[in-house]
């Protein structure tokens, strides 16, 4: 796929083309933006726009840009866009998931695709086309992990819009629906359920870049129990470092 219209100044994100480095790392959560700050040299933070905030450092001599979307398909999708457009083209997700077995709370949760139910990706792509990661970049990301202590799953993502609607049910009424489609995820062998990879990774294939997910599983699917603080703030720290070194070393597009 052709990459597309280049920019110097995004839109939304508000960062100029000298600011951002030469792959990107995408969080959710705009807490993570210092978090992950600490774990890079020469960082410079981009001035914050819509709450959507930007830090690019070095890293094994390379510039990686770390930006926060929030939460959701719709704004995750653009900020990949815009930063697409001041030119990079390799990208990683890192956030948080829910575990559907054999994951478990706390294990790490690397998407090889996703299934499509989000509503975003359909704007890049028809359904028939494939939510797949980048096939180098998870290569990188499966070594990196082998390595680590954790234990990790690779596999089928699926990826909702509804947040109280299809995962996490606060009623005994949704609990029933909900548990209805867990059903099918189960059934189809998805390894856990978030609200962005389907469309980041249809996103990026489509704008000429490579994409992956890796998650910490927080909530448990089928029990809705979820991690504990301490240890969701270690396994950050370890999601942050398999993230960098797996930017630093994968390259070109
Ligand atoms: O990965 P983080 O940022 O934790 O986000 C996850 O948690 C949010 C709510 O489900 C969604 O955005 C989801 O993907
Ligand atoms: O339950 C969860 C946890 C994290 N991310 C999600 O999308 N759902």
């Amino acid at each position: 796929m052709s990459a597309e219209q280049q920019t110097n100044r995004a839109w939304y994100i508000g960062a100029r083309r000298d600011e951002v480095g030469e792959a990107a790392i995408l969080v959710g959560d705009p807490a993570r933006i210092a978090r992950i700050a600490e774990h890079m040299s020469d960082v410079h933070f981009v001035s914050e726009q819509r709450g959507l905030k930007t830090v690019t450092g070095t890293r094994g001599g390379r510039r990686i840009t770390a930006t926060a979307f929030g939460m959701g398909a719709p704004i995750a999708t653009i900020v990949m866009h815009e930063l697409n457009a001041l030119g990079i083209r390799n990208f990683l997700r890192i956030g948080t998931a829910m575990a559907v077995a054999p994951a478990k709370l706390g294990d790490f949760v690397l998407a090889d695709g996703a299934l499509r139910a989000d509503g975003t990706s359909p704007s890049y792509a028809p359904l028939g086309f494939p939510a797949i990661a980048d096939f180098d970049l998870n290569l990188t990301l499966r070594e990196r992990l082998a390595d680590s202590t954790r234990a990790w799953h690779a596999g089928i993502f699926g990826t909702y819009d509804g947040f109280y609607t299809e995962m996490f049910a606060l009623s005994g009424e949704r609990r029933e629906m909900i548990d209805a489609l867990k059903d099918d995820i189960r059934r189809l062998g998805l390894i856990g359920t978030d609200m962005e990879t389907s469309a980041l990774l249809t996103a990026a294939r489509i704008l000429g870049a490579r994409a992956s997910t890796l998650c910490v599983a927080t909530v448990d699917a089928a029990t809705q129990e979820k991690i504990d603080d301490a240890l969701m703030a270690e396994l950050e720290r370890e999601m942050f470092e398999i993230a960098l070194d797996a930017m630093q070393t994968i390259s070109g597009l």
